[in-house]
């Protein structure tokens, strides 16, 4: 089993969520409130190390009541910084890493009150396992917060269910994408529209369902 997976992420109109010089401020404030509302529906969120390390985020509910989730980071060689905000509550903090490190690396982590989540690395890590470990130890829906290379790896898996998109009314031109397929192959995922709403005045959210063809395409 695993958890309900929910990707959600504000991009611009040409599906950038942030520019070359990872500038990502893209929400109005209806968006944060659907962020903060989602967080506070979700027993976890999930982040890749790149966006630990860019936006040093808290990942906790401050626009709407609720209860904090689990925070989750993704990083296969344990880069992100002890330092983080994300680490200020360490007993809510997970990282999935790679099983292969220096166990001097998990240490580090271990000795605050991080848990740690041990999976296969092969060029990226095993997120069919590591969203298993997760359903086990109670997180049964999972939103996950980019950036653009964690959202493919796990589209790439079939392990996402919704994705809730802003779109912001920017364009960049360039810049890290929505999915970012990195060493992966190309798929071609189909998107069910479920909801449309207008945020603010220019943004628009809107809630698809996800179906998946049989094979990669490539
Ligand atoms: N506008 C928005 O809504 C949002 C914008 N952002 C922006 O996105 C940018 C970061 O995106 P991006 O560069 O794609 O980085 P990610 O945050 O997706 O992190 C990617 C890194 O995570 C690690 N990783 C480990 N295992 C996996 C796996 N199975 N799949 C994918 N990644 C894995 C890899 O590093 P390693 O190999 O070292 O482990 C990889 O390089 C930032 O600029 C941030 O500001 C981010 C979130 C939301
Ligand atoms: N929804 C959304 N809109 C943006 O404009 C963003 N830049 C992001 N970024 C994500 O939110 C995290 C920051 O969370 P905190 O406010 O620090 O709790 C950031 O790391 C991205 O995952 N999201």
């Amino acid at each position: 089993m695993r958890p309900y997976v929910i990707i959600f992420s504000t991009m611009t109109v040409d599906g950038k969520i942030a520019n070359s010089d990872g500038y990502s401020k893209l929400s109005c404030i209806d968006d944060f409130r659907l962020q903060h509302y989602l967080r506070s529906n979700s027993d976890g969120v999930m982040v890749g190390a790149n966006t630990v390390i860019n936006d040093d985020p808290s990942l906790t509910v401050r626009l709407v009541k609720g209860t904090s989730p689990y925070k989750i980071i993704v990083d296969s060689k344990l880069i992100v910084p002890l330092s983080s905000k994300i680490f200020q509550n360490p007993a809510k903090s997970i990282i999935i890493t790679s099983n292969n490190l220096n166990k001097e690396r998990y240490e580090k982590f271990e000795k605050i009150g991080v848990r740690i989540i041990k999976v296969d690395f092969n060029g990226v890590l095993d997120m069919v396992t590591a969203l298993k470990n997760l359903y086990d130890i109670g997180i049964k829906r999972l939103m996950v917060e980019g950036g653009g290379h964690l959202n493919y790896s796990l589209l790439y898996n079939g392990l996402v269910d919704e994705l809730w998109v802003t779109i912001s009314p920017f364009a960049f031109g360039g810049g890290t994408s929505i999915f970012e397929k990195g060493i992966l192959k190309e798929i071609k995922a189909e998107f069910y529209i479920k909801e449309i709403k207008n945020l603010c005045q220019n943004w628009v959210n809107i809630k698809y369902s996800i179906l998946y063809p049989k094979k990669p395409l490539i």
